[in-house]
């Protein structure tokens, strides 16, 4: 069993300067896709599951998924994450789930779309972070909102604000991202820097007017051991598209978030790495390619086997952009106890890279 939380994966990825791409989840071909990349490259991983996938495959059923997966793969530290946690609630129970980390996102209230004052967003994050480190798990904060620079905001998928947001709200600002770490207690930071989720981010290859990667170079001066996080950071890469719109599709053409802009990040500081619309465009291409040459075709197998494949190849390419690759069997990994026990001591205070394994 390698169950590893978020920090001590963080600190060591920051440690020896590499990103880890979290994976979304919903159902055991994307868990197989995700371990098998992460062998083939002797990576460690985040898998993440949404409250969307939760109540899609049930907590049981992902409670055991996971299990399964450690098990199947006992040489891959493995960090399980509940992806967007919109409430106290939405964590704990995760966490009684046997997950090892949560996220939980105050920039928006509890229903996912409405923007919160900064005082219910270090009130709410706090509480969650004293209540996870009492058991050991770890914590993922946001601070701004998720959105695109371009002017229109769309909430395309589970989770983001509606509406047109000012880029006061777009961008997170850089001194107040010092003092939320020290409030707060958490271990990796959300930024906001005009990324959004799904596949419809930029109409153009997005330039440092779209994509303000200057943005997490600032946080990262003003706090340079906070682990930061990139959330929709799918790169929406245009041979997906193609394959997608040559058997049927119509996907209008878009832009996501070049490899090599992550790359430079990671440079800065950037540890976890966001991708579910990657996963699910590299599967639905192979759906529609199924679909389309063999119609006569009705075993879902025939389906998704060459979905898993595609989903497998897409995270093998960012762990080994990332740095990922070779780094899994150079953590030794520590139990969640042992974590709770360490911050119980004072040892791990906010923005302090310790905690090191190997
Ligand atoms: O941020 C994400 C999940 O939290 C996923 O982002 P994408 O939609 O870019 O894959
Ligand atoms: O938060 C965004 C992730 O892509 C998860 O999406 P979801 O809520 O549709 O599962
Ligand atoms: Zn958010
Ligand atoms: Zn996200």
């Amino acid at each position: 069993m390698a169950l590893i939380t978020l920090r001590q994966l963080l600190d060591h990825a920051a440690e020896h300067g590499y990103g880890v791409p979290a994976f979304n989840i919903n159902n055991m071909e994307q868990g197989l896709a995700i371990m098998e990349a992460a062998k083939a490259t002797d990576a460690p991983v985040i898998i993440q599951a949404s409250r969307g996938a939760r109540s899609y495959a049930n907590d049981i059923m992902l409670a055991k998924m996971i299990e399964a997966l450690a098990a199947i793969y006992p040489g891959i530290p493995l960090c399980m994450h509940q992806d967007h946690g919109n409430d106290e609630a939405t964590c704990m129970t995760a966490i009684r789930h046997g997950f090892t980390s949560v996220m939980m996102d105050g920039s928006l209230e509890a229903d996912g779309k409405t923007p919160t004052s900064y005082d219910y967003n270090v009130a709410i994050t706090e509480r969650v972070s004293r209540m996870a480190h009492w058991v050991g798990a770890s914590v993922e904060g946001e601070l701004g909102v998720l959105g695109s620079l371009e002017g229109e905001s769309e909430a395309e998928d589970g989770h983001g604000a509606e509406g047109k947001l000012d880029h006061s709200m777009l961008l997170t600002d850089p001194d107040q991202a010092v003092d939320f770490v020290a409030r707060t207690g958490v271990d990796a930071l959300a930024i906001a820097c005009g990324t959004s989720h799904g596949a419809y981010k930029f109409s153009r290859k997005p330039d440092g007017e779209i994509l303000a990667m200057k943005v997490i170079e600032e946080i990262h001066r003003k706090l340079p051991n906070t682990h930061l996080v990139m959330h929709g950071s799918s790169s929406v890469p245009q041979e997906l598209q193609d394959i997608i719109n040559s058997h049927g599709g119509e996907m209008p053409q878009t832009f996501g978030v070049p490899v090599d802009e992550i790359v430079r990040g990671i440079r800065h500081g950037v540890r976890k790495v966001n991708i579910d619309t990657d996963a699910r465009m590299a599967m639905a291409g192979q759906f529609r390619r199924i679909a389309a040459e063999h119609p006569r075709e009705f075993d879902p197998r025939k389906f998704l086997k060459p979905a898993m494949d595609a989903m497998r190849d897409m995270c093998r390419e960012r762990l080994e952009a990332f740095g990922t690759a070779g780094n899994a069997s150079k953590i030794k990994v520590i139990p969640m106890d042992e974590m709770a026990k360490r911050y119980a001591s004072g040892a791990m205070g906010p923005a302090v890279t310790a905690a090191r394994a190997a």
